[in-house]
């Protein structure tokens, strides 16, 4: 996160770590006790490995109450993800049991109603990503606020020239932004996640290329198929 400030310990419970080795790749976070959302990109370099979920956590590497990191038992990426553009960079995780809730872990319910925020309106992105242009990592959760803005406006030839579908939306990336590190995280507004962080390397904190987000509501049913195929 650029020019973000450190959140409020535990006030995102829902925010999850995606690890490998311990380290830090991507955010994520809860959309049912057993079911993390996050982005397809992410898996990408990890040749094969499977992630680990961090929930519960402020610090990455602190000791705190109700931090716990979890098994991965399936990474399912949306099957029209791909490495050459952002199209449905959408990626499940079913931990290995159900997360234990409490004050510090908690589900965050996406937006199902397949409608575009309106521009202007003032949305929140958090994360463990980059905080500075140098790619300084921070060891605490940090976030920013953000105005969306419309799909013509993200789409004009000097911003993404015409990338950005009606399954996609952006945000002004002016000096604060969602950056490196930041991907897979959602994007809240008026406490429900309206978009994900989307991976595809960018750059960040220039408002010439605002932040792209892959929009949640969209994709409900193939989210509610998963989960219930999963179920058994
Ligand atoms: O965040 C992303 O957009 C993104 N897209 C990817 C694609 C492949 C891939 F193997 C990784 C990523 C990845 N994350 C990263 O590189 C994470 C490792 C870097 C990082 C930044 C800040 C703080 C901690 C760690």
């Amino acid at each position: 996160i650029l020019g973000g400030s450190e959140a409020q310990p535990h006030l995102r419970p829902y925010m999850a770590s995606l690890q490998l080795d311990g380290q830090h790749v991507c955010g994520g976070f809860l959309i049912a006790e057993q079911w993390v959302l996050s982005a397809a990109h992410c898996t990408e370099e990890t040749d094969g490995k499977v992630f680990q979920v961090l929930l519960g956590a402020h610090s990455l590497t602190q000791p705190e109450p109700h931090k716990r990191l979890y098994r991965v038992r399936a990474q399912i990426p949306h099957p029209g993800s791909n490495i050459h553009n952002n199209k449905d960079d959408l990626l499940l995780l079913q931990l290995e049991e159900k997360a234990e809730l409490n004050a510090h872990v908690q589900v965050l319910p996406f937006q199902r109603e397949d409608r575009d925020v309106a521009a202007d309106t003032v949305c929140v992105v958090a994360g463990w990503g980059t905080i500075s242009h140098s790619g300084r990592r921070p060891d605490k959760l940090q976030e920013v606020e953000r105005p969306v803005i419309s799909r013509d406006l993200c789409n004009e030839r000097t911003r993404h020239d015409h990338t950005i579908t009606h399954k996609m939306m952006c945000t002004d990336s002016r000096r604060k932004d969602s950056c490196k590190g930041d991907s897979g995280g959602p994007l809240v507004c008026g406490g429900v996640a309206e978009g994900v962080v989307t991976a595809g390397s960018r750059v960040c904190g220039n408002y010439k290329k605002p932040a792209i987000y892959t929009r949640i509501a969209p994709y409900a049913a193939w989210i509610d198929g998963v989960m219930a195929a999963a179920a058994g």
